[in-house]
């Protein structure tokens, strides 16, 4: 058996969101794996710029694209662009997400809803365009990025929980409707890592910082790069009959339920 089977070349890949953060660190893999890179944003050209700037900075053939993984529209047209100008998409990571850290009984529906609207429907918008042109072709991937709350509750994140909670059933049921055309669809569920989402609980001193390093079996915030790994294998020919599975990178969280600080 070879390295070959996480060789990516001459492969596309959408990275919706990847224009930072967790979407930029599994880009940057599977870029790095051979694969041709295309993000997009929902909005700002400049961050667009910057961050195709920075993939070339590393070696990664990448494209930007502006469209809101909520607007069936503009995701229609973007795609046409951008399998006309890049190429078929072959693996699409689902990315884009946001969330809205505010106790249930003081969230307002319009709140709740912009959420899923996110974080659920955009990923359902984007894999039913996607994968037609999958299905033509003969098969492809596609990765959702889940989280801790595909599987457990927290105060201040229904919304949230909810919609990741529904993100992998989504995964399970693409898996089984897409498996027969050769189209694997499987989750990743980041732990907690340090980025832009995470930073206002991630202060020193703030209890919840403290609470995540003691909880997580590895004992540290992860490293956005630790989630390359897992972005190769789902997007190559490694995973072909790994389907419907959420793979979880979290230093270990879901395996424990942690013990007392005085232990
Ligand atoms: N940071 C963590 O610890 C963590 C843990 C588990 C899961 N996640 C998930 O990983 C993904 C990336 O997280 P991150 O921390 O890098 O988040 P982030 O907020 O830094 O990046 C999210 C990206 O999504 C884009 N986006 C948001 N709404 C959009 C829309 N309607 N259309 C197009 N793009 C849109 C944003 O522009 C941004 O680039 C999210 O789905 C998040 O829920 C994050
Ligand atoms: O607990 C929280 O506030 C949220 O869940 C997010 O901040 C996490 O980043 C994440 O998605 C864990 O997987």
């Amino acid at each position: 058996m070879s390295i070959n089977l996480f060789d990516l070349t001459g492969k596309v890949a959408l990275i919706t969101g990847g224009v930072h953060g967790l979407g930029m660190a599994m880009a940057k893999g599977i870029g790095q794996a051979g694969a041709k890179i295309v993000v997009n944003e929902r909005s700002s050209k400049e961050k667009v710029e910057d961050a195709v700037a920075e993939y070339k900075s590393v070696g990664i053939e990448a494209y930007g694209y502006i469209f809101d993984v909520t607007d069936e529209q503009e995701v229609k047209a973007a795609i046409e662009k951008i399998e006309a100008e890049v190429g078929p998409i072959d693996i699409l990571v689902n990315n884009a997400g946001i969330i809205k850290r505010i106790p249930m009984v003081d969230m307002e529906v319009d709140d709740f809803e912009a959420v899923i609207k996110v974080d659920l429907v955009g990923p359902f918008i984007v894999s039913k365009n996607v994968v037609k042109g999958m299905i033509k072709r003969g098969g492809g991937k596609i990765i959702n990025i889940c989280s801790m709350m595909s599987e457990l509750g927290r105060d201040s994140v229904s919304a949230y929980a909810a919609a990741k909670g529904g993100l992998k059933m989504l995964t399970k049921n693409m898996a089984t409707e897409w498996a027969k055309f050769n189209v694997q669809t499987n989750g990743i569920g980041p732990g907690y890592f340090a980025t832009s989402q995470t930073e206002p609980i991630r202060v020193n001193g703030h209890p919840f910082n403290d609470f995540i390093i003691s909880r997580t079996p590895a004992g540290r915030w992860g490293d956005p790069e630790d989630l390359a790994g897992a972005a190769i294998f789902l997007s190559s020919k490694a995973s072909d009959f790994v389907n419907g599975h959420v793979l979880y990178v979290d230093g270990g969280i879901l395996a424990t339920i942690g013990k007392p600080s005085n232990e």
